[in-house]
């Protein structure tokens, strides 16, 4: 027999997971999150504390994404906002080579939080739109991110003013999540 949830796909509830949104200040965090949540370009501020926005990257399944503001000072208090945590993004300005040793310690701080053992990273390499963007090869070599092997992980490049590579980086997430 047909289980009803084949008849009626939409009764079916989705399965929700928090998603934590990482990366220096100025990365483009808050514009990513908000262009995937209302499809428009929105013209952002530096972010104070952080943003909460559930997207739907996929049929059937919800992110609530939470867009933490970047402070240094503020980075032991994270764990408070890391509990039950499924997914990690961290988001690179390609644009700003100078920053990149930074973002890479950034990362490995984070990485290291006990909270977030095993948790799969996706690295969105933001901003690919400008003339002069790092590649996502290139940004992966300078993050190290070959070094890290105890969790799944993915770098996509994006941008978020025309959208590209983003939808493939939720992507990318749902799968890291789901295998
Ligand atoms: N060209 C280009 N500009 C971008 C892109 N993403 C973000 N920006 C711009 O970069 C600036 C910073 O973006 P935000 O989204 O506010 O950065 P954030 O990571 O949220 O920064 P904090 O809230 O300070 O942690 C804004 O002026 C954005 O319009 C991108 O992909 N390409
Ligand atoms: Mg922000």
């Amino acid at each position: 027999m047909l289980s009803k949830s084949y008849w009626f796909p939409s009764l079916r509830e989705p399965v929700s997971y928090k998603i934590v949104m990482l990366g220096l200040d100025g990365g483009g965090k808050t514009a990513i999150l908000y262009k995937m949540k209302y499809k428009r370009n929105v013209q952002t501020i530096p972010t104070i504390g952080f943003n909460i926005e559930t997207i739907t990257p996929v049929e059937g399944i919800n992110f609530t994404v939470w867009d933490i503001s970047f402070q240094e000072k503020m980075i032991p208090l994270w764990v408070h906002y890391f509990t039950n945590t499924e997914g990690i993004i961290y988001v690179v300005d390609s644009n700003d080579g100078e920053r990149l040793n930074e973002a890479r310690e950034i990362l490995h701080r984070i990485l290291n939080f006990e909270i977030l053992k095993e948790v799969p990273l996706v690295v969105v390499a933001n901003k690919q739109d400008l003339p002069n963007a790092i590649c996502p090869s290139e940004i992966a070599n300078v993050l190290n991110l070959h070094e890290v092997r105890d969790r799944r992980w993915f770098i996509n490049g994006a941008s978020a003013p025309t959208g590209n590579g983003l939808n493939d980086s939720m992507i990318a997430m749902v799968e890291a999540i789901r295998k």
